[in-house]
């Protein structure tokens, strides 16, 4: 090595991260960490160093960062409670399949097994979460080892997790490059596709049904515009599932939204009575919820193999990416004359659409949630990103957010992560610096990451943050009435003036308590944010619930549709009470509301 130049080995650690383009990292400093954050302020010119104020915090924006981007992104922590407060963040990118890299400082290899300060094992804490989890053995191999995690993560779609005695990074190593990354690393896996005997079969499955129904997840991807297509020539209503929100457009009348708890009612009501379910790239974790209520004939169309029946026996599957499925029934199938259920599923689809715009367009004095989104989809950019925090925000978002192919958004979809929204927008903005970037939180979820609104002052990072403050944990409250706890526990929080709080942190904010001061709120956020400076609206809003449609049982018996309420929403004692479908459609607003039965009524469906 002696006539070889040399680089200490964390700084060649960050070339790689360097070499697969990583641009910036989010993290935390502490003792076991400094060989790194040494390496840090050397690189840079070329690596920026991402100080968030909780390491949560750090773990969650990694996972919103790959999640938006579809790249690795990276995230690190000390030693000891550096390392532990990642834990959340990285389960959320493992449940979402984002890749993200992790690296955990550990303390110096000659301190390590003494029990020393902030030491302790932590790969076996990591062991459930990772990919890919190493402790790094010696300095050389530290940059390879990131490398091999590098692309353990993008193989497994997950976290790989790297551990590194800190002072392995100031050993000199051979400068060197530590990897060969090439063109090729990021090419996509060739997909499954249809058989021509796989999509006759299914054409003759779906001639055989009466009420047909498709249910689209992600794996649709691009190939939104094919999927109305096929559904105006088959006559078969869509359904989705929440992260296919917008990927199909909201405009097309077949086009029902989605089904459960987060739910529209054109999807609850048809879904209660398909008598097919073309579940096509979807994963759905109600499945047990909204699959198991009646019998239907199954098909599962998937890339992978593995998840076959995972939510439903199946009666046919097929392993094909999703678009070349529907393209496939597109080349195979006649156009289907006009169908009386298709009719009602489309007309059930107009009536609940048009409640929601009426929802959007009251005035309201307090404030309600619906003309909030309204100022959203006023201002926001044909292309903005919105990041969405768990809680009732999820549910409203799906439901009024307008949301095309052009827009990105975010959310923590399966491991549910509170104080989401934040974190995802300080990625949203760092990797998307020209586009227009949402954080919707509720009062709770934000109140748990909202020291590091000062990440956003600290980094100009223009973000529009709309926190819907009520305070009560309205989404945990609903969970609470839907299992009729006797009395409501835990769900009140404390009012914090959260305008105030951003002002404190140098942040320019306004408080809005009635519809009537909305659009002059956004309109300063929108200037503001122009402006290049993030701003917040802390919006007071009433705790109300949204009309829960998941409520909705429907029942085909002697050739007749019945619809009903569930037994469990009357028997609750804190909800409107409603002895038709009618009276519950107007507890909540929705007097306009008819239920599936007029609609099928009104078309002539024949069961
Ligand atoms: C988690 C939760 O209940 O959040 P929200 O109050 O925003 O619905």
């Amino acid at each position: 090595m002696s006539n070889q130049n040399t680089i200490p080995a964390s700084v060649a650690m960050l070339r790689v991260l360097e070499a697969w383009g990583v641009k910036h990292v989010y993290g935390y400093p502490g003792g076991s960490f400094n060989s790194t954050m040494a390496a840090l302020d050397a690189e840079k010119e070329r690596l920026k160093y991402v100080q968030i104020r909780h390491e949560q915090v750090g773990a969650i924006a990694a996972s919103a960062d790959a999640k938006l981007t579809g790249k690795i992104a990276v995230t690190f922590g000390s030693a000891g409670p550096g390392a532990t407060n990642l834990l959340t963040g990285l389960y959320d990118a493992r449940e979402d399949h984002a890749p993200v890299l992790a690296l955990i400082g550990q303390v110096p290899s000659t301190n390590m097994n003494y029990n020393y300060f902030q030491e302790f094992a932590e790969n076996p804490m990591f062991e459930d979460v990772a990919v890919y989890n190493r402790l790094v053995m010696t300095p050389e191999s530290l940059p390879y080892v990131v490398d091999k995690a590098i692309r353990e993560a993008y193989k497994y779609s997950g976290v790989a997790v790297v551990v590194i005695p800190n002072d392995f990074g100031y050993v000199q190593i051979a400068d060197e490059p530590y990897t060969s990354t090439s063109p090729s690393d990021m090419k996509k896996q060739p997909l499954p596709s249809t058989t021509d005997e796989e999509a006759d079969h299914v054409l003759e499955m779906i001639k055989q049904a009466k009420r047909p129904v498709i249910h689209v997840g992600r794996g649709i991807g691009a190939g939104g515009e094919k999927l109305v297509e096929l559904s105006k020539k088959l006559q078969i209503p869509i359904v989705t599932t929440g992260l296919a929100k917008g990927l199909v457009r909201d405009d097309y009348e077949g086009n029902l939204g989605f089904a459960n708890r987060a739910a529209m009612k054109a999807a609850q009501e048809v879904f209660g009575v398909a008598d097919l379910v073309i579940a096509l790239g979807a994963d759905f974790p109600f499945a047990n919820l909204v699959y198991r209520t009646h019998p239907f004939k199954f098909v599962q169309v998937d890339i992978d193999r593995a998840q076959f029946g995972r939510h439903h026996y199946l009666d046919y599957g097929i392993w094909s990416d999703a678009t070349d499925f529907v393209e496939k029934l597109l080349a195979h199938s006649e156009a289907v004359e006009p169908t009386p259920f298709f009719k009602a599923a489309v007309a059930d689809n107009k009536n609940w659409r048009e409640y929601l715009d009426k929802m959007t367009n009251r005035e309201t004095d307090p404030l309600e949630f619906e003309p909030i989104y309204k100022e959203i989809n006023r201002i926001a950019e044909p292309d903005a990103i919105f990041s969405i925090d768990v809680g009732d925000n999820i549910i409203n978002s799906f439901r009024y957010l307008d949301i095309t192919p052009k827009n990105k958004w975010t959310i923590s979809s399966l491991f549910a992560t509170m104080g989401y929204g934040l974190p995802g927008a300080i990625a949203g903005k760092l990797s998307y610096p020209d586009r227009q970037v949402f954080n919707i939180s509720g009062d709770g979820a934000f109140s748990m990451v909202m020291q590091d609104l000062i990440t956003e002052k600290k980094y100009q990072l223009p973000v529009i943050n709309i926190i819907t403050s009520n305070t009560t944990l309205n989404f945990i409250k609903s969970e609470q009435d839907d299992i009729n706890m006797v009395q409501h526990s835990g769900i009140d929080i404390e009012d914090q003036d959260f305008a105030m709080i951003a002002k404190a942190m140098g942040i320019e904010s306004v408080t809005v308590r009635k519809s009537s001061e909305l659009a002059a709120a956004f309109d300063q956020a929108l200037a503001v944010t122009k402006a290049g400076r993030p701003f917040l609206i802390d919006a007071k809003i009433t705790a109300k619930r949204g009309l829960p449609v998941e409520e909705l049982e429907m029942k085909i018996e002697d050739g007749k549709l019945t619809e009903s309420i569930s037994a469990n929403y009357n028997a609750n004692h804190t909800l409107p009470k409603a002895d038709s479908v009618e009276e519950f459609f107007a507890a909540y607003n929705g007097k306009e509301l008819k239920p599936l039965t007029h609609f099928f009524d009104e078309a002539g469906v024949e069961l």
